[in-house]
């Protein structure tokens, strides 16, 4: 058997390991007898060390143009997209989605790298008239400081890149803890920064528990903004540190998405986005489909429809071209789906399908779940109410629009919804009367756009957003310049 490779942490600019001298194993979802290599187990003291570099550095980083910093983002871009396969690679060995899936997330990537690497060139202020006609009044955005990225397994590459890029294209130093399940995934997205050149200090990468690496950022006095993306529980622990201390905060975090399908609506393309937006990556997506409202009138043959297509599916090893869906990212993950699925049936939820761990012999080393799809679901049952992150499906009748929003707004989230139907008055309806961030029409409910602002409503983030040009809001103050001869 070949050994393993460590992977250490990255701060400095130096490759380093934890001064605990402690490992932790990645271990592959397909298969939890292959440990795909190791990461640094940190501590207090590596976050410190982190932290002071990334002090250190800030004044000579802000202090670049905006388009010198954007150089450096565009050579990691150019480094990312010539290691894509390996880095796809690991990361369909660390989480389990599919090789092609990991390809497209990295390509994403890329295209995050790329579009902040030319905000480096755009507007960083406003002229506001001043009632002073001989002065001058301006804005100007200035970085936070220092950055803690705390990021999960489900988009290993995609949701680093979407903090780490703009955080350092508007002037900030960035710590980032990845999740320990997907710390190779980002040490190879470091060694891209490492190797495009960054100063010393300016991305450092401390792997390690959450509540001791994770917490440690939030609870450092020397880090001024933390960017998060994760489970609800976690989130609000972190936002209540940071307001305790005064440092700026953003979260995103769960959601419990419905897709509407009307009496009107092409019911091929439905399905084909209630599989995908609900089942693809295992359903570990934050904006996947979990709740799907059918008008009674088609009912039943959308559901004929879906059976169908959920029966077809087939699970496997993400490095089989011929796999549709991989296992959960890890034990805890599909023990959790598990569970939902036993208190859907006990709360008297009817189990159209799957519902449990497949029997394949290929299949029994992996943390597989099979697709599952529930019918007569209340909103009032738990797998209507709270996020899963798992491969399940809920279906629910309603008889008018009016009940589809109302069952579709019935829940704490806010974070995606689709509607498919043709009738306009349906559509304009359901635009301005869903309570989500993210509301497509004739479309799945995952799938962002990086270009486009995103984030919930409700209890799905802390009402900021992401991406886009919406970044620049959180990663920088607003100065306003008074200036007069
Ligand atoms: N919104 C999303 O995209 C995601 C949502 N989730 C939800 O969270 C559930 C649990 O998944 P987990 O991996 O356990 O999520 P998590 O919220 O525990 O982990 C997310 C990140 O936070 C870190 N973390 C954990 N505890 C921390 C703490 N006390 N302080 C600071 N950082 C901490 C983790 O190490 C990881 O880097 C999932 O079942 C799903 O419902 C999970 C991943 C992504
Ligand atoms: O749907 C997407 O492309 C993004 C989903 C996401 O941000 C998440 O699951 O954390």
């Amino acid at each position: 058997m070949t050994k393993k490779q460590t992977y250490l942490n990255y701060i400095d600019g130096q490759w380093s390991p934890s001064l605990s001298g402690k490992l932790t194993p990645s271990i592959n979802p397909a298969n939890r007898e292959e440990i795909v290599g190791y990461v640094q187990d940190s501590a207090g003291p590596d976050l410190e060390l982190a932290v002071s570099a990334a002090n250190r550095a800030k004044g000579a980083w802000r202090k670049l143009s905006g388009a010198a910093r954007g150089d450096y983002l565009f050579k990691a871009a150019n480094l990312l997209e010539a290691r894509l396969e390996d880095i796809a690679e690991t990361m369909m060995l660390e989480m389990g989605k599919t090789f092609a899936e990991c390809k497209g997330e990295t390509a994403r990537g890329v295209a995050i790298l790329r579009y902040y690497a030319g905000e480096g060139m755009r507007k960083t202020g406003d002229v506001i008239p001043s009632t002073d006609h001989e002065a001058m009044m301006f804005t100007m955005r200035v970085p936070l400081g220092v950055v803690g990225v705390i990021t999960p397994w489900n988009f290993p590459v995609a949701i680093p890149m979407w903090k780490m890029a703009p955080a350092l294209i508007y002037g900030n130093t960035v710590v980032i803890k990845p999740a320990i399940e997907t710390s190779i995934t980002a040490a190879k997205l470091l060694a891209c920064f490492d190797e495009a050149g960054f100063p010393p200090g300016v991305v450092n990468m401390v792997t390690g528990d959450g509540e001791v690496i994770g917490g440690g950022i939030a609870r450092h006095a020397d880090i001024q903004g933390i960017t998060f993306t994760g489970s609800n529980k976690v989130g609000k622990q972190i936002g209540q540190t940071a307001l305790a201390r005064g440092a700026k905060y953003q979260l995103e975090m769960g959601g419990k998405n419905p897709l509407i399908v009307a009496e009107d609506a092409n019911l091929d393309l439905a399905v084909d986005a209630a599989i995908t937006g609900g089942l693809k990556s295992t359903g570990q997506k934050c904006t996947a489909t979990s709740r799907v409202l059918v008008h009674a009138s088609i009912y039943e043959t959308f559901r004929a429809k879906l059976l169908d297509r959920v029966q077809q599916l087939k699970l496997g090893n993400g490095n089989d071209a011929s796999t549709w869906m991989g296992p959960c990212a890890n034990e805890k993950q599909r023990n959790t789906v598990l569970s939902y699925i036993n208190k859907g049936i006990e709360e008297g939820a009817s189990l159209l399908f799957g519902g449990g761990i497949p029997d394949n012999e290929d299949l029994k080393n992996g943390y597989y779940v099979q697709p599952t799809v529930f019918d007569n679901v209340t909103s009032s049952m738990t797998i209507a109410k709270e996020e899963i992150f798992g491969p399940v499906l809920a279906l629910m009748p309603f008889d008018n629009l009016e009940e589809a929003l109302s069952l579709a707004n019935d829940v704490e989230y806010g974070l995606s919804a689709s509607i498919f139907t043709q009738n306009i008055s349906y559509i304009l309806t359901f635009i301005a009367d869903m309570d989500a961030g993210l509301v497509r029409i004739n479309a799945e409910t995952a799938g962002v756009e990086l270009q486009a602002p995103f984030g919930g409503m409700k209890q799905s983030s802390s009402h900021s957003r992401e991406q886009g040009q919406a970044a620049i809001e959180f990663f920088t103050s607003i100065k306003t310049v008074f200036l007069k001869g």
